[in-house]
């Protein structure tokens, strides 16, 4: 289990604070189930050759200390994270918060359709969650009929599945609008999404670049090299049948942090 704690500069954090969801009143006092979808940070690390991991299926630690510390403030500024299941099962991550005196802890959210992430007590998730210190997850699901022993582990430390109806499954894949709906409706107003390669990859698309109100992308100085996990949206065809950029930051802004640089910014819509 991840036991260090981290401390994170409030200098650093003041530079990041235009990118972050709005903390204050209207934060208390939205109402618990709302039709408002939750403010959308996009966040990870790439390397230099847009890798996020090694090979798909593999855990790779790409943010120097400075910038984990800086994830770790992210995720004490939002209500929930957000992966895809093929990141919880390469993974087995934690997604708590470690900042020293954290004051809250996000809600890991992972979208697993057919319930492919066969965690257990000894998922680090759980285990964090049963010590106290992190939340235990939410699983966005087409599948209603979870494992019982499964079912009983999550839902005996808080977590729960959201079972989406099939219907939204186009091509076996919800829609992002009916994922942030789902997310509301538990009153999570803000959630940073962390990955993987397929998540942030639709997200960059242009009909969901609506969603995300802001980007903060950790570059780290090195190359993973051919077969990683990449970010790589789809490619994008201007009116003349051209390609086109498939994506573009608005409004950059760029952060020395440690070895890595931060890039912050809004995706162009
Ligand atoms: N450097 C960084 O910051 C980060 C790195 N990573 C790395 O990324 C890698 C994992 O990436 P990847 O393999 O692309 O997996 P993802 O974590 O992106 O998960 C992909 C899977 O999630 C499900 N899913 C995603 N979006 C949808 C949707 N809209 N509707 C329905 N299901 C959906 C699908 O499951 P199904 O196949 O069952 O349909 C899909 O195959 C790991 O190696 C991890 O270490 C992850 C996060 C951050
Ligand atoms: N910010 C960042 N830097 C990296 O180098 C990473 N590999 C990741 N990965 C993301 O963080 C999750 C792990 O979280 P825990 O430390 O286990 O809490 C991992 O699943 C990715 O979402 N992020």
């Amino acid at each position: 289990m991840s036991e260090q704690t981290l401390t994170f500069p409030d200098h650093v954090a003041n530079k990041l604070e235009p990118h972050l969801p709005r903390l204050g009143p209207d934060r208390v006092e939205m109402p618990a189930a709302t039709s408002l979808l939750p403010f959308v940070t996009l966040t990870f690390a790439t390397s230099l050759d847009s890798g996020l991991s090694l090979a798909p299926g593999t855990r790779t630690t790409l943010s120097g200390s400075p910038s984990k510390a800086m994830t770790h403030y992210l995720r004490s500024r939002h209500d929930a994270i957000c992966i895809g299941v093929g990141t919880a099962v390469a993974d087995d991550p934690g997604l708590n918060c470690r900042l020293d005196g954290a004051a809250s802890q996000p809600r890991p959210i992972v979208i697993d359709p057919a319930l492919r992430w066969n965690f257990s007590t000894e998922s680090t998730v759980m285990r964090l969650a049963r010590a106290g210190r992190g939340l235990a997850p939410f699983i966005i699901t087409a599948n209603c009929e979870p494992h019982a022993s499964q079912k009983a582990l999550l839902e005996g430390l808080g977590g729960k599945y959201l079972v989406l109806p099939p219907a939204t499954l186009a091509k076996q894949r919800f829609q992002w609008d009916d994922i942030l709906q789902v997310i509301a409706a538990q009153g999570l107003r803000s959630i940073m999404v962390e990955g993987g390669g397929e998540v942030i990859n639709s997200l960059l698309e242009p009909q969901n670049a609506g969603h995300v109100g802001s980007v903060i992308v950790t570059i780290a100085p090195t190359w993973l090299g051919q077969g990683s996990v990449c970010v790589c949206p789809a490619r994008r065809m201007g009116p003349d049948g051209q390609p086109v950029a498939a994506a573009r930051l608005t409004e950059p802004h760029w952060i020395p942090l440690g070895e890595d640089v931060v890039l912050c910014g809004k995706l162009a819509k």
